[in-house]
This record gives C-alpha cells, structure tokens and sequence, in this order.
C-alpha cells in the first residue's frame, strides 16, 4: 500500500496556493486547505488542481494537484480527521486570524496525540516576528493541561520567514500569478522531513528581522509614498526617482541597524537591498499600493516593519529620519477599502497623530520618535 504523505494548510489564498501548497504539493504531499472562502474551497474539490505562473517575460506554468479542500465555518469534524494524519500543519491567513483558528486547531491537537505518537510539525507562514509563537500560545490557551503534558515529542511548533511576492489575483480562478524568487526559512534543530524549498537554520532572529526590515520595509515606504502620490502600482511608483532615492534611504536606516545588530557584511547587505529594490520592480506582477499597504494598523504596530527599526535604530543611536517619514506616510494612507486604513483616519480625525502613535505603534508621547513622526506627517500633509 503506497501511504500518500499529508499536509494541511489555513489559508488557501496568494500564498496558500502560491507558496507553501505549492511546494507541498511538489514534494508529493497531499494538501488539505482549509480556509472560510466556500467558492474557493468548492473550486478546489471540484478542479483538483490549479496553476501556478511565474511572472517573467518567459512565463513559465507548473500545474499542483493533489489538493483538495475544507471549510472550517461547517466541516470543523472534518479538519480534525485531515490533521489525525498530517504530517505538517501550517497557516497563510495573517497574523490576525490566528487566534481564530487556534479552537479548532486545539481540538484537533488534543485527538490527535491520545492516538497516535507520529510527529506533527506546526509553522505559521505570516508576516510577523514570532508568529508561530503567537499561534502556540493560543492553541495552548484551548488546551487541557493533560494533554499539554503530552506535546513533547509529538507536536513541534516552529517559527518561519516567508519570502514571495504574490500580487491580488483574479478572483473567479484557482490560478496563481507569483514572483519566480522565494524563500521560506523555517527555525529547528530538529531533523525534520524533507519540503522542497524549506530551508532550515537554527536561529532564525537574523533571516526574520533581515526580510522584514528590508523587503516589508522597503515595500511599505513605495506603497505608502506611491499612494500618496497617487500611483496605483507598484512598479508604477518606482518609476519616480524621488521614491527609488527615499526607499534606498530609508533602506540605509535599517541596514545600518541590521549590520550592527547581527554582524553582517555592510556591502552583501547594500547587494540585497538592491536585489529587492529589482525585484519590487517586476512589472508583470502589477501589484497594488494597496495591497502592500493594507492593514496599516498591523503595519504601525511596535514589532512591525516600520516602527520596530526605527525604535532599534534610535536605542543604538542610529539615524531614523527617513524611517519617521514612512511612519507618517502609513499614517496618511486614507483608502477607504482598507478597514484598518478607515480606522487610523477616524482615529486621527478625533485625537491627532500622536495618540495614534502612542495607542497603535506604542511609542512613548513625549520620545523624540514621536516628535520627529509628527514634524514629517505635517510636512506630507502639506
Ligand atoms: N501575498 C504575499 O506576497 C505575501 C504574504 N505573506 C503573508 O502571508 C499571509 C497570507 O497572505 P496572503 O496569502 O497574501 O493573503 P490572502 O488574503 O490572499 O489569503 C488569506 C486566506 O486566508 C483565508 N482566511 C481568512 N480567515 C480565515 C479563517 N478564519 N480560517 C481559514 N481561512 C481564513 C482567506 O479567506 C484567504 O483565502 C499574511 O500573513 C501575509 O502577510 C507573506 C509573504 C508574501
Ligand atoms: O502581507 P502584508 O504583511 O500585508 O504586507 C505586504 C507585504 O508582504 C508581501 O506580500 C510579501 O513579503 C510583500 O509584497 C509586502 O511587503
């Protein structure tokens, strides 16, 4: 009897399907999505397969099959049974859904280890440092704690970077436009089995803090500054000098602080800067500013990719100028899509800037960080 490996994955959108179920998928591992979006799990039952193209100017398509998919709102028995027999269980649904699916994921853990003693490995594939730590905490939270006691050796939780640029996508198909560059870097000394395009590294701290403060950085100044200028992609606001010149310094700013901090090389580092300045360029990719500028809530919180470098750049007595202009201009961003950008303007309208700064980003109201955030918002708002 051949034992097909399984695999279940929250999360079936860009980078569900994208990303992580691709390599999956590649790596002879049934994948199992789950995800509250019934068209897109009916979609997956009925075709069984999907595309994935890589944007380039030789457009290259892999079709990933053996996939299948579940609903969480109404199959919940259903992803407990897929997750008796997975070998890996991992997230794409953002950060602030985790603690959402955490129930479900508790209760099928707790089933899980009263039957069976093989190894379960849970990594959440999200933009956020500590992710999978977030995730733990949670399960833990719907756990009893019998069964507790009983994680050790069997369910292993592993924080991860992931790296890959997937745009918005044509909503009425399963098909995928991505970058060619990934990385996916996940943190164990366990010796774990093999993924196609996992690499493993014993401390993840440097891989996390690097991407974070370089691509989400560097990406959110062009989507912000494109925004306000307004550009509506991507590639479109890189066109204008102006914004190249302020990433690249703004970039300078979370170099200076990654160097010191972790002891890299000053010059392989200003190399990746400008490989992702590149790669942000990709003009097939046509994606958004507002895309890469949603959720600018999560965005300006105090570990994420604006106001963490900065507050680190300040402690180690590093320039933070450029990195204050980038707060200011997420505080600008007003699309009224954007739920979270609709709350910061409310916000903002009733209390002003620096209580926003203080209540979202957590900064202290009298730092000099504030001060300099909010001479930089009012020059923007001109
Ligand atoms: N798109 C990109 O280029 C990259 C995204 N990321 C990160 O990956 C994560 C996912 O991002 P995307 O794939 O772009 O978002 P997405 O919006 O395309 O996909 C998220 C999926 O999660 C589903 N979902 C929402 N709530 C759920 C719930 N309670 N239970 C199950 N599924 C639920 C949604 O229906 C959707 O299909 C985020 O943390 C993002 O920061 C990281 C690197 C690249
Ligand atoms: O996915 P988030 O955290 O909302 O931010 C968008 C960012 O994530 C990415 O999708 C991939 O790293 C980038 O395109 C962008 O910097």
């Amino acid at each position: 009897m051949i034992i097909v490996k399984q695999t279940v994955h929250f999360g079936a959108g860009n980078i569900g399907r994208g990303f992580i179920g691709t390599l999956f998928s590649q790596s002879g591992y049934h994948v199992t999505f789950v995800d509250i979006a019934e068209e897109i799990i009916n979609k997956i039952n009925d075709e069984k397969s999907y595309h994935v193209t890589l944007a380039a100017e030789k457009k290259e398509t892999i079709t990933v099959d053996n996939v299948s998919g579940l609903n969480n709102l109404h199959q919940e028995k259903e992803v407990i049974k897929a997750i008796q027999h997975a070998a890996y269980l991992t997230t794409a649904i953002g950060p602030n859904i985790l603690p959402k699916i955490a129930p479900l994921m508790a209760r099928a853990i707790s089933e899980r280890v009263r039957t069976t003693d093989e190894k379960l490995y849970v990594i959440a594939c999200e933009n956020q440092i500590g992710a999978t730590d977030l995730l733990k905490k949670e399960i833990d939270a719907h756990l009893e704690e019998e069964t507790k006691e009983r994680l050790a050796d069997k369910v292993y939780f592993f924080n991860s970077a992931v790296d890959r640029i997937v745009p918005m996508q044509d909503q009425d198909s399963l098909d995928v436009l991505v970058e060619p560059y990934y990385e996916w870097v996940v943190e164990t000394n366990e010796s774990i089995p093999p993924v196609q395009g996992m690499k493993i590294v014993e401390d993840l701290a440097p891989f996390i803090e690097r991407k974070l403060f370089t691509v989400n950085t560097g990406h959110a100044v062009i989507a912000y500054l494109g925004y306000l200028k307004g550009k509506s992609t991507i590639d479109e606001t890189l066109a204008d000098e102006e914004i190249v010149k302020q990433v690249k310094e703004t970039l300078k700013e979370t170099g200076a602080y990654l160097v010191k901090r972790y002891g890299l090389d000053k010059e392989e580092h200003e190399c990746y800067i400008t490989k992702n300045i590149e790669r942000f360029k990709n003009p097939y990719l046509n994606d958004s500013v507002t895309r890469v500028g949603r959720a600018p809530i999560r965005k300006l919180g105090p570990e994420d990719r604006l106001v963490r470098p900065t507050t680190e750049a300040q402690k180690a007595g590093l320039p933070y100028t450029n990195l204050a202009k980038a707060i200011a201009a997420a505080l600008l961003f007003d699309d009224p899509e954007d739920e979270q950008a609709v709350e910061i303007q409310d916000m903002l309208k009733e209390n002003g800037p620096r209580h926003v700064l203080k209540n979202v980003s957590g900064l202290d109201e009298d730092s000099e960080i504030i001060k300099e955030v909010i001479r930089q918002y009012e020059s923007l708002k001109g």
